[in-house]
């Protein structure tokens, strides 16, 4: 079927409720838009479904999440499970409980138990659910830090990770063979309730949480010494970690937590913020002004649903400055591999697990204590896989696993990354350096004099539409028609092409390429936003070095790829 032809069924078609063919009726003439609704389906990315909310097939609206979920729910009954279970969370975004709601209602219909959480609730939550309730599956309505017209739906597997090939497109294929919406079942909230195929998520889960996450602590007699003068900043940026980021740090015993009242309340709206996502310093401008009334030790913000955290320290000039994911990261690593090996808990098989364009500032650290590193693709999803499987093979321990784009977890209670224990855990790592007299700042600094200043950029090229998409197809044409040579003033000694296969990984639309003196450029398409990545890490003498080194390999991409974008 053409676009033109979708549209004109969701028109007609007595499926679909006034609003929605009110909303396309208002799109008449404007080709271009219609043509962008309905050309494609909402395909999973590296994170499920995320689009524009609106009506049309490649938006987000209940239709397209009631196929999606009875796509779930097909593949789900194919399995013959009995009793199959699904828990259901939703972030702050808007239609967020509309969309679960309406996940759940379809489940029920199909004979499956919905759990949903009655209020919004953080990623981690939703995947700590999944298996603390034992469930088949799990479903996230979230569009993470996407911009305030975006939702999204993550399906998750059993183990509590987003889930992976083959099941993927497994459900994909579920999800496309629906070409009826007559197809799709569901039924009222109220017969769902009495029938017991809608429960809603008690406080006991959260509680269980909670209790998780506490046991991450590495130093509570630190947290108690600091106490009454350690100052924390925190902003839930209008998203769900308001409830259980400041609980947890309560409970752990920090006395002086100020919260950002402008953004303390969920609203989908994200009114005070561009964007709410923790890597844009412009989220925290209001928690700035806030830190810098109060004197605070560290700032904090969680995205939308929690699962990334965002951190700022005050720098020798007395600023606060970003901590990228990577520092991040790689202070955590050191910091728990350092601690447990103090006290004897660092266990023998131990491994911290990053993706491949995350810091290599973690294998230095790694190595001075005997501890392995794994790489895997990006997307937690392939880190919470690992942790099954070294559960199933009970040969490894999982100490920690980050990414680049500021998200971690500690523990193994979740497997999706969780600002939760990340808020805590950058806390109590802040607290440990202050009753050593130095910031979270001197701390970085004292890894970067210990291990070099590992130093790494992002360039993000934002490529919209069709014709963006192209674009991006074209850039990663051009770069496999004619390998680069060089970047700036670095040689490329080899370059990996991920889609070829590399080792054990499965094959990726990714390019790598290892530079001379330890630096690496790699390039892959977004998986959850129209931009083509370019990522580049170095290792240099000092922190003037490092930013130079980075500045050169940033304009020899921007040089390259100038041609291809136009
Ligand atoms: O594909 P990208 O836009 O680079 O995003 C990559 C990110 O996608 C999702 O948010 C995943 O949950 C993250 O684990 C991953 O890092």
């Amino acid at each position: 079927m053409s676009y033109k032809e979708k549209y004109q069924e969701w028109l007609e078609s007595p499926i679909f409720d006034e609003a929605t063919k009110d909303e396309l009726r208002a799109l008449s003439g404007n080709e271009k838009e219609i043509e962008d609704r309905f050309y494609t389906e909402l395909e999973f990315g590296t994170a499920g479904l995320r689009g524009v909310i609106g009506a049309g097939t490649n938006r987000m609206n209940p239709y397209i999440v009631r196929k999606a979920t009875q796509g779930l729910a097909n593949f789900l009954n194919r399995q013959a499970l009995t009793n199959p279970k699904v828990a259901i969370a939703y972030d702050s975004r808007h239609f967020s409980d509309v969309f679960a709601k309406e996940a759940a209602l379809v489940l029920a219909a199909n004979n499956i138990t919905a759990y949903l959480y009655d209020y919004l609730r953080p990623v981690p939550m939703l995947s700590f659910a999944v298996r603390y309730l034992k469930c088949d599956a799990g479903i996230v309505v979230t569009a993470s830090h996407n911009p305030p017209e975006y939702n999204g739906y993550k399906v998750y597997g059993n183990d509590g990770a987003q889930v992976i090939a083959p099941y993927d497109q497994m459900i994909i294929e579920e999800v496309n063979a629906i070409t009826d919406f007559n197809a799709i079942k569901t039924m009222s909230e109220e017969e769902a309730l009495s029938s017991g195929k809608l429960v809603m998520i008690g406080k006991e889960v959260s509680q269980a949480y909670i209790e998780e996450v506490k046991k991450q602590v590495l130093n509570p007699e630190i947290i108690k010494e600091v106490a009454d003068d350690f100052k924390i900043v925190y902003t839930p940026i209008h998203g769900t970690g308001n409830k259980p980021v400041r609980r947890i740090l309560d409970e752990v015993g920090f006395k002086n937590v100020y919260v950002v009242k402008e953004q303390e309340e969920p609203d989908g709206a994200f009114p005070t913020v561009q964007s709410p996502n923790p890597e844009n310093k412009e989220a925290f401008n209001l928690a700035i002004d806030l830190a810098k009334e109060v004197g605070a030790d560290i700032v904090m913000g969680t995205d939308p649903d929690a699962d990334r955290v965002g951190i700022l320290v005050r720098d020798h000039e007395g600023e606060y400055a970003v901590l990228t994911g990577n520092m991040l990261g790689a202070m955590l690593t050191e910091y728990i591999l350092s601690q447990k090996s103090k006290q004897g808990t660092l266990e023998k098989n131990s491994v911290v697990i990053k993706t491949i364009v995350t810091t290599e500032m973690v294998r230095p650290i790694c190595d001075a204590y005997g501890v392995d590193v794994m790489e895997v693709l990006t997307g937690f999803k392939y880190i919470g896989e690992q942790i099954r499987l070294f559960e199933e093979h009970h040969n490894r321990s999982y100490a920690f696993g980050f990414e680049e784009s500021y998200g971690c977890l500690a523990g193994t209670y979740a497997r999706d990354k969780d600002a939760v224990v990340a808020c805590m855990l950058a806390a109590e790592m802040a607290a440990y350096y202050k009753t050593k007299g130095m910031t979270l700042y001197d701390g970085l600094i004292e890894l970067y004099e210990k291990y070099g200043y590992y130093k790494e950029a992002v360039q993000s090229i934002t490529l919209k539409g069709i014709e963006g998409l192209e674009k991006i197809k074209n850039v990663m044409e051009n770069l496999r028609k004619e390998s680069p040579e060089s970047f700036g003033e670095y040689k490329v000694l080899c370059t990996r092409d991920y889609k070829q296969g590399v080792g054990d990984l499965p094959k990726s639309n990714v390019l790598y390429y290892a530079l001379n003196d330890g630096a690496w450029v790699c390039v892959r398409p977004s998986g959850t936003e129209p931009k083509i990545k370019f990522y580049i890490g170095i290792k240099g003498t000092s922190e003037e070095d490092a930013c130079r080194k980075v500045e050169v390999i940033k304009e020899a991409v921007n040089v390259l790829i100038a041609p291809w974008i136009k």
